[in-house]
């Protein structure tokens, strides 16, 4: 049967990049997607970006919507410091399974769970399962439609507090236009722009940082 774009993903991973060695893991990828087939990763330009934000926060505790294929979860898990975890939540069990492997693949599955189902079913019940009670960090990039409804719904929850910073992918392609609209007109929010491409191209997209006040 034919093959799916993130098996060969993950291929390209196993072949290309080391086990343990998470940097190897980022180029593997960013070379697959940049020379080969193009996937939706943040990608190496706004994963330096995203990179530098996660090192200024230094989260103990970090949520990311939408694995897909763990670029992300590896290029954060990479950078959090040893006592900390990383809660990444897909709801398509193929990704889900292609995510698992490639977060192994770079030795980072002691910092990672991944957990399978969707945001909405899944951020009532972090506390809970996980004994979490706030977010230092959420990295938003699953459906550009739920941003809104998932941050509403984490402030519902209690899962932010004064200082938890959301960085939100694709604010300008394919755009989060509601989303953008709320951080950085609510008076609960301090939003930040940054500019940047999408992934792998030239086109303008970039990463949104908004700091919630409380
Ligand atoms: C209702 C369930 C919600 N809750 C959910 N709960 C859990 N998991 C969820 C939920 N909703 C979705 N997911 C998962 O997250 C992933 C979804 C990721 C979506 N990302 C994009 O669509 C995108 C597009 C482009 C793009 C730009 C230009 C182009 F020309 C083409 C494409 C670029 C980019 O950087 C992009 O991130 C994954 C595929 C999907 O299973
Ligand atoms: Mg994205």
């Amino acid at each position: 049967t034919q093959s799916t774009r993130p098996q060969r993903l993950l291929s390209a991973v196993q072949k290309n990049a080391t086990r343990g060695n998470p940097r190897s893991v980022v180029r593997a990828i960013d070379e697959f997607c940049r020379h080969k087939e193009w996937a939706m990763n943040v990608g190496d330009e706004k994963g330096c970006i995203l990179d530098s934000i996660v090192s200024e926060v230094n989260p103990v505790t970090v949520l990311e919507l939408g694995t897909y294929c763990g670029y992300s979860t590896v290029r954060i898990a990479s950078l959090l410091p040893p006592n900390a975890k990383l809660i990444t939540l897909e709801f398509n069990p193929d990704f889900a399974a292609i995510a698992r492997q490639v977060i192994a693949w770079a030795g980072l599955q002691d910092k990672v769970q991944l957990v399978e189902g969707s945001s909405g079913d899944w951020i009532p019940k972090i506390q809970e399962q996980f004994g979490i009670n706030t977010f230092d960090l959420v990295f938003l990039d699953h459906w550009k439609d739920r941003y809104l409804p998932d941050t509403k719904l984490m402030e519902k929850c209690g899962l932010l507090r004064k200082g938890s910073v959301l960085v939100a992918d694709n604010v300008i392609c394919p755009g989060t236009p509601d989303y953008l609209e709320y951080v950085r007109s609510s008076p609960c929010y301090k939003s930040q722009y940054f500019i940047s491409h999408l992934e792998y191209t030239k086109a303008e997209d970039g990463l949104e940082k908004s700091v919630f006040l409380g």
